[in-house]
């Protein structure tokens, strides 16, 4: 018999998880697999969680939780040469990932995909010693997400990044950067930037609109320095997916992207903070193997 771990998060979301997790148990057993589940007690401890599943040799880990929760099971998983493959349960707040795998937020529906058994290996991106699914950035800007308190992402999604943005304009300069990607060189002073793995980032439905999962490749995403009014421009064009072809933004593909500044710039990891410049990005590619449903494979 195969043997499954959950790792879910009993504070993601509305807590909906819990009580629902008696017919997750039952489902998954009578699809065959032996089953047990960790709830997680604080920050970090999914890594941990993750790093024991591996380690005691579970065939499948499905993790619970939103974004916050999966990234933690990704970086217990990915440094592992022999790496299980990964079920999502999207019961979070942000669930970006679960969405660009196109899983349902439905508990049970996102079960009966794991149950349907088809997979998909999917790049990881490494950040210095950290690992990411959807997208990791540099920039004043990129430390909304953080700043955005998640009742309001749920209450006011889009919006409220808006509005954080506004608030946050005035406090926005330009800061020069080295950008070295596959060999090739960027230089000049930038409001940001973004190193996607995915197509759809805190609302943003069309930030890196041809970003794809399993090519090996980051959509590296450059916003130049820019003033107050080009700035929103550009912004209301991102909202649409127009962005690309404006002067401002410089978009290319890669598959490692070296970033360093003279100047202290944070980085932001899935949503989180992430330590400071530099960073180097390498793209793992089809890293780990994902349950989705049948017709993304
Ligand atoms: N028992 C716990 N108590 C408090 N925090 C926890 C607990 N278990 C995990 N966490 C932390 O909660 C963070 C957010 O979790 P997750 O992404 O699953 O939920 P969420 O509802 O989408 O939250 P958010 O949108 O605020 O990130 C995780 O990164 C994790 O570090």
């Amino acid at each position: 018999m195969k043997r499954a771990r959950i790792i879910y998060n009993p504070t993601s979301g509305r807590e909906l998880f819990k009580k629902e997790l008696p017919e997750v148990l039952q489902r998954l057993e009578q699809a065959g697999y032996e089953t047990s589940a960790h709830a997680t007690k604080s920050a970090g401890d999914a890594i941990e969680a993750a790093r024991a599943a591996v380690e005691r040799n579970f065939d499948i880990v499905i993790a619970a939780g939103g974004d916050g929760t999966i990234n933690e099971v990704i970086n217990g998983i990915a440094e592992q040469p022999s790496r299980p493959k990964v079920g999502v349960i999207p019961v979070g707040t942000t669930n970006d990932f679960a969405r660009a795998l196109s899983i349902p937020r439905n508990i049970h529906k996102a079960v009966d995909i794991i149950i349907g058994g088809n997979t998909k290996a999917i790049d990881v991106g490494k950040v210095n010693n950290e690992y990411f699914m959807n997208i990791a950035g540099g920039g004043k800007l990129t430390e909304l997400s953080y700043e955005v308190p998640s009742r309001l992402k749920t209450v006011l999604g889009q919006l409220a990044y808006y509005l954080k943005g506004m608030e946050m304009l005035p406090s926005l300069r330009p800061i020069k950067v080295q950008i070295e990607y596959d060999g090739k060189w960027f230089e000049d002073e930038i409001m940001l930037f973004l190193v996607s793995n995915t197509n759809s980032v805190g609302g943003f439905e069309k930030l890196a609109p041809t970003a794809a999962l399993d090519d090996g490749l980051f959509d590296l995403l450059i916003l130049r320095k820019a003033n107050l009014a080009e700035f929103v421009r550009v912004a209301s064009l991102a909202l649409r997916g127009a962005h690309l072809e404006d002067d401002l933004i410089f978009y290319t593909k890669a598959n490692r992207v070296k970033v360093h500044s003279n100047e202290k710039m944070q980085l932001n990891i899935d949503g989180e903070y992430g330590g400071l410049l530099p960073g180097e990005f390498v793209n793992l590619y089809q890293h780990i193997e994902y349950f989705v449903p049948q017709q993304e494979s």
